[in-house]
């Protein structure tokens, strides 16, 4: 099991409704993100690289059952041997289509598939696309992780059921806009602190006809401190994460003994 993971997230524009544009860029970043001296253990970035917010057309340019996508990231994780979270896509399935994450391991094996569950009405994604009905959960090198996509981080129920089914750390791509850098920040932090694991966040920078992207990915550890953080530009965050500190965190503060889940209103 190996608890110390380099990671390398992958801040980068997208130009909706250009599926290969998007990929030949995503593909020239993976190809610099392995191509310097220390190799990442683990590659993320953001939601729906490959059509953007291209909502009004995206059944037709959405992957059909994300053939094209998983056929290029299970080659390029096995190729380099890396892990890939892969973003998300919009992919194309018989009753309609969906924001999916495809995970791969260092031999390119599918580790993990996640499809957004909580859809953000403000850009009525709810008219366009369907929600996912499972949470995201992925076993990488050997430790339990959780994914989810961008608005799924205001729902601290879907983090707390990941941590506690086990989730060491978390991965959330995503296309957050100005002006809510506060709430990206602050909500992805809360996130890390209540359930003390890491959060592993990749956001996309530039802008979309009327809507910019703040950038600003981030990695923070289990007792809320920022690893690292982006700035605006695109950009390739790298960070080194111990997981060993989820458990000494953990142990310092018994938060998961000290719940009282009989006192709590889920439904
Ligand atoms: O919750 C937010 O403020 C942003 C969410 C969002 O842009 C998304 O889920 O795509």
């Amino acid at each position: 099991m190996k608890k110390k993971l380099r990671l390398a997230l992958l801040q980068m524009p997208i130009d909706a409704g250009h599926p290969a544009h998007n990929k030949a860029k995503l593909e020239a970043m993976l190809q610099e993100a392995v191509g310097g001296g220390q190799k990442p253990d683990v590659i993320l970035f953001p939601e729906l690289w490959n059509t953007g917010y291209a909502l009004d057309e995206i059944d037709k340019l959405a992957d059909r059952n994300g053939e094209e996508t998983i056929a290029f990231l299970s080659a390029f994780s096995r190729k380099h041997g890396v892990n890939v979270i892969g973003g998300s896509i919009a992919e194309r399935k018989e009753d309609g289509v969906y924001n999916t994450i495809y995970a791969f391991d260092r031999e390119g094996n599918r580790i993990g598939d996640y499809s957004k569950i909580h859809l953000f009405r403000l850009m009525d994604e709810e008219k366009y696309l369907k929600a996912g009905r499972e949470p995201g959960r992925l076993l990488i090198e050997g430790e339990q992780a959780g994914m989810m996509i961008c608005y799924d981080i205001r729902f601290p129920e879907l983090t707390r059921t990941l941590a506690l089914d086990g989730a060491k750390l978390l991965f959330v791509p995503a296309e957050w806009p100005n002006p809510r850098l506060h709430h990206w920040r602050t909500l992805l932090t809360a996130r890390a602190i209540e359930n003390q694991m890491y959060v592993v966040a990749c956001n996309r920078m530039g802008v979309s006809g009327e809507t910019s992207f703040f950038g600003h990915s981030l990695v923070i550890d289990p007792w809320g401190e920022i690893v690292a953080e982006a700035g605006e530009e695109e950009t390739i965050l790298t960070a080194e994460i111990d997981l060993a500190l989820v458990d000494e965190v953990r142990s310092r503060i018994p938060v998961f003994e000290d719940r009282r889940p009989n006192l709590y209103k889920l439904n």
